[in-house]
């Protein structure tokens, strides 16, 4: 079967700046893969030009085998939260439904079982007493569990999702990570830029290590170990000995 998510050769730049270089690996069906390195490493830079957001230097992606504009409808994208205009004037549940459109034919409008499914995700997270609120008048953390909703009513095969933990208490972070496994439960891929290096272990089945290009992608037991978060930080991290303990501390 084809992987997933297959990525060969690629490398980026911003006005000629090399952001990412020659970026190659697959991944297999079925796990939750955190995408960890430091500020500006490029994480989100892999995302964006993986779908298509940005343009590439060079480099291909196949999604199951084929380029992402024949399985748009796979692919569901969770974008950083200070990346999306959240004073656009529409409601949780219009934001939701968005992520139905990709499987509506050309004309069509949401009808009944669009709103349903839609209802289904915003009540999956919590927040379908929140359907016609105006999502600007949302805080950090709803709006958080908006874009989820929006991915899980896509019923996408593979997900992106981008510091989806970022400004979120703690019990949304833990609705999320269930979800999340929900998700992987069902057999789905998903992708998460993560920080927080002390959940790594306890949220990711792989690990992948990133600092403009790939350090390493593999089971987290494999990837996440004491070297190779120095070769992906430099000296920029303190990992306290004690690995169980999990204590890092930026300097
Ligand atoms: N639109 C842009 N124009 C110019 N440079 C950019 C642009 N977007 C990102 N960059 C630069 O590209 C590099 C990678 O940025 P990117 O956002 O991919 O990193 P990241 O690993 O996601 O960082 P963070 O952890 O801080 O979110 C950074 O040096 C950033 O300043």
């Amino acid at each position: 079967m084809n992987a997933p998510l297959s990525v060969k050769n690629i490398s980026v730049a911003y006005q000629k700046k090399p952001v990412l270089r020659d970026v190659s690996f697959q991944i297999p069906e079925g796990k939750l893969i955190g995408i960890i390195g430091p500020n500006g490493a490029g994480k989100s830079t892999l995302i964006k030009a993986i779908l298509g957001l940005i343009p590439k230097l060079a480099g291909d992606v196949n999604i199951y085998g084929q380029p992402y504009k024949q399985q748009r409808k796979m692919v569901g994208y969770v974008p950083q939260r200070e990346s999306v205009d959240w004073d656009f004037p529409t409601n949780a549940l219009d934001v939701v439904m968005m992520g139905r459109y990709g499987h509506l034919g050309w004309f069509k409008r949401p009808g009944k079982k669009e709103k349903e499914m839609a209802m289904n995700a915003l009540e999956k997270v919590g927040m379908e007493s929140y359907a016609d609120r105006q999502i600007s008048q949302l805080s950090g953390g709803q709006q958080q569990r908006i874009f989820l909703a929006r991915a899980l009513a896509q019923d996408a095969r593979l997900y992106f999702m981008d510091e989806p933990f970022v400004g979120v208490d703690a019990a949304t972070e833990k609705a999320i990570i269930s979800l999340l496994n929900e998700l992987k439960n069902q057999g789905k891929t998903v992708l998460v830029v993560h920080h927080d290096l002390a959940t790594v272990e306890e949220y990711f089945d792989w690990v992948m290590l990133l600092n403009e290009k790939l350090i390493e992608i593999g089971p987290t037991e494999d990837v996440f170990t004491k070297e190779l978060l120095k070769e992906t930080y430099g000296g920029k991290l303190a990992i306290l000995d004690d690995k169980k303990e999990q204590s890092v501390i930026l300097s």
